[in-house]
């Protein structure tokens, strides 16, 4: 086995998965975070609990075949107390996610030479293959993630042949269902769907998420804890458990369910109903004996859209938590700013 130092790494890390491959046995300088940033450090002086020292609520799980009395009862209470919930039945076909999980196991089975020739760099390929979350994160995530992101003009013979197909199609039909969750959210919210829907899920995007092995579990982060930027996150993971949320003072696993999804809200829905709905902070953790793969759609509204609390939510009790932002400027502040918590939420407060 061929061991990568420290001081090899550090330098135009373009894949933790290929170092790892290569047999890394320590954790490189720039994937080690603070002590007080740490999953089990206790000694942080907000620290939370740690999920498995007790016995812990688990996230809602809501069947899209309940009865809609049931579902909305159900949305309700997952949207007001986790801002996040798993579906089970929802009719996305257990055929596609077998196509798009074997594609995407594929492409990450390829050398990192090999997945940089297979995205083009002519301007209209959608496709991005990155190292952790930002080229410009101070500690870096111990992920490698390919990101889609498909538009009317993209070029769709410039995604690879195996991925296109699946990719797609997973797409379209996840727009469905995004769709389909929106407008539950929206019911219990007594708002007009359809408006509603349309902006807020009208930019999409997708992240192919490969989290190695790690040596050293505790000193990283497959994701640091963060809320989702945009208004809407549909998750499909593998059977490997690491997606945790924040609930009060304890991080809870999300335990995987074969054939579902995790549903996320995003900001922009706290910011819509002035904090009626909260966003959920979620972060990734690794383990030392297997990785873990997840593939995450994200809904958002355009850049262009102004946000800012519809006037049912903003009361003489319940005065205006945000100013009005342009999603375009809270993305590139969130990006510009790095994982933090819920603390991209304070560009709008
Ligand atoms: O990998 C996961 O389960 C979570 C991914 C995530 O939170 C994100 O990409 O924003
Ligand atoms: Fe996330």
């Amino acid at each position: 086995m061929t061991t990568v130092g420290a001081d090899d790494t550090e330098k135009n890390i373009r894949s933790i998965q290929e170092l790892v491959n290569a047999g890394l046995q320590r954790v490189p300088a720039v994937y080690i975070r603070p002590v007080q940033e740490r999953a089990r450090c206790t000694s942080a002086p907000n620290s939370i609990t740690n999920v498995r020292d007790h016995q812990l609520p688990s996230v809602p799980l809501i069947s899209l075949s309940s009865s809609s009395r049931q579902l909305l009862q159900q949305v309700t209470h997952a949207c007001s107390h986790w801002g996040i919930f798993q579906v089970i039945d929802h009719e996305v076909p257990i055929s596609l996610q077998n196509q798009l999980w074997s594609a995407t196991c594929h492409f990450f089975s390829l050398p990192t030479k090999t997945k940089l020739e297979l995205i083009s760099q002519d301007p209209s390929c959608p496709l991005l293959f990155s190292t952790g979350f930002f080229s410009h994160e101070k500690v870096k995530e111990w992920k490698d993630t390919l990101g889609f992101k498909p538009n009317a003009s993209m070029n769709q013979e410039l995604l690879p042949y195996f991925l296109r197909g699946p990719m797609l199609n997973f797409h379209k039909k996840m727009k469905v269902l995004a769709h389909k969750l929106c407008e539950a959210i929206c019911t219990t919210l007594a708002l007009d769907c359809k408006g509603f829907c349309d902006s807020q899920l009208s930019r999409e995007t997708m992240g192919f998420n490969y989290y190695p092995t790690c040596p050293d579990p505790d000193l990283t982060f497959g994701l640091s804890s963060h809320s989702d930027f945009g208004s809407l996150t549909i998750i499909m993971q593998d059977e490997v458990q690491g997606l945790q949320v924040r609930k009060g003072n304890a991080w809870i696993d999300v335990v995987p369910i074969p054939n579902s999804f995790i549903v996320l809200l995003g900001d922009q829905v706290e910011i819509l109903t002035n904090g009626y709905y909260k966003s959920v902070e979620h972060r990734v953790v690794t383990n030392t004996m297997k990785p873990r793969m997840s593939i995450a759609c994200f809904y958002a509204p355009n850049e262009h859209e102004h946000v800012k609390p519809l006037n049912q939510f903003v009361t003489r009790g319940c005065p205006t938590m945000y100013k009005e932002t342009k999603f375009g400027d809270y993305l590139k502040h969130g990006f510009n700013r790095g994982l933090n918590g819920k603390s991209n939420l304070e560009f709008s407060s």
